[in-house]
């Protein structure tokens, strides 16, 4: 790993790769234990698969909640994490991991070198980053006009969006925005919205304007977007739309490229990583929990993972101070404020 030589001064007793369901409650476990915690994810939002793929539906199989919201789950995740305040670094992918010695372990990420005694792997099914645009240029005016993150509403403030895509991101995002933007298109290249049928059923009694069967063909403008091209791609007709803002809702694919070359064994065909009964692998001070881990019984769901991570952040712990039992104590115990 390159610039090893310069070793960062940031040092953690645990760096959890991967802010999913896993890794925040894994965050959690670790402030709990007292750990030094910084939680890395490639994504510029926290929550994983749950605020990526399905942050709308209800999951109904959450211990203690009958029925919630995916971006709720992750909103308490958060809310529990924070307790502790761990660090958070968003957008940020972690490209390299090396084993030094005892306790010392090199972090190489996109922006930069961490330095930790332990490592919780809670990567799920790998790094995610959202489907760009394809064939229409998009990269010279990304975020200078074409976004695929909203995080302010107020940014899109009288402006006009065009937002693509036909999946709850789009849909939510068109219903959110209809009253702060000037005017809101949404083109779907099919007629068929894969959203929730009520918030369809919202949008299509909204002011907002629907383009089904169009897809973009061009953006325009000099420096910031001012114009795109849309066609019916069942006709082939054009139209130029005045454009201030594009949004792009078209899923995310996941990334688990780097993982494997971090001399971790492997299983399940190369995609999860083999862990022993304290969820450790092969390499010392590692530990993987959640989608990502091979462990003997797997059942990738949340309730699971939750146990997971519990194990493998106590284990990791005991790894990190040998004079500290596994066993955290119970919270309401040792925790009780
Ligand atoms: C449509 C759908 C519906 C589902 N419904 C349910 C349900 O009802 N109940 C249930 O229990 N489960 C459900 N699941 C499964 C559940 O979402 C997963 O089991 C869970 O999200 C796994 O959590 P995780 O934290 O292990 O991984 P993930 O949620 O995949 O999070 C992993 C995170 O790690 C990050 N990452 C990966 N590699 C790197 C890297 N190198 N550097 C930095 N960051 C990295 C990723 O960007 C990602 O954010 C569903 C899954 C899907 C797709």
């Amino acid at each position: 790993m390159s610039g090893l030589s310069s070793e960062p001064d940031n040092s953690y007793d645990i760096v959890v790769i991967g802010a999913g369901p896993t890794g925040l409650f894994g965050a959690f476990y670790a402030g709990m234990r007292g750990m030094k915690t910084l939680v890395l994810d490639a994504l510029p939002e926290v929550g994983g698969q749950v605020a990526a793929l399905y942050p709308e539906k209800y999951i109904y199989d959450v211990p203690g909640f009958p029925k919630i919201l995916g971006r709720d789950l992750v909103s308490q995740l958060v809310a529990q994490a924070r307790r502790f305040e761990p660090d958070v670094r968003l957008g940020e992918q972690v490209l390299d991991l090396r084993v030094l010695g005892e306790r010392k372990i090199i972090l190489k990420t996109n922006k930069g070198f961490y330095r930790t005694r332990s490592v919780l792997i809670s990567a799920g099914v790998g790094a995610f980053a959202p489907n760009r645009l394809p064939n229409v240029d998009a990269e010279r005016f990304e975020d200078r006009g074409v976004y695929y993150f909203v995080k302010a509403k107020r940014a899109f403030q009288q402006q006009n969006v065009l937002i693509v895509g036909g999946g709850d991101s789009a849909v939510d995002w068109a219903l959110n925005l209809k009253d702060e933007a000037r005017h809101v298109t949404l083109i779907h290249r099919r007629d068929q919205f894969r959203a929730h049928e009520q918030s369809v059923a919202e949008l299509r009694d909204s002011t907002v304007d629907i383009r089904t069967f169009h897809e973009l063909k061009q953006l325009h403008g000099n420096g910031h977007i001012t114009a795109a091209t849309i066609f019916d791609n069942r006709t082939q007709a054009e139209q130029t739309l005045p454009v201030d803002s594009v949004l792009v809702f078209l899923g995310f694919k996941a990334n688990s490229g780097p993982i494997k070359t971090w001399g971790l064994e492997m299983e399940g065909k190369g995609r999860a990583i083999k862990v022993g009964p304290h969820f450790e692998t092969n390499l010392p001070g590692v530990f993987a929990a959640g989608d990502i881990a091979g462990a003997p019984a797997k059942l990738d769901l949340i309730a699971v993972n939750f146990g997971q991570a519990a194990i493998a952040v106590n284990s990791a712990k005991a790894y990190v101070d040998p004079t500290a039992s596994l066993f955290p104590g119970h919270s309401s115990e040792v925790n009780g404020h």
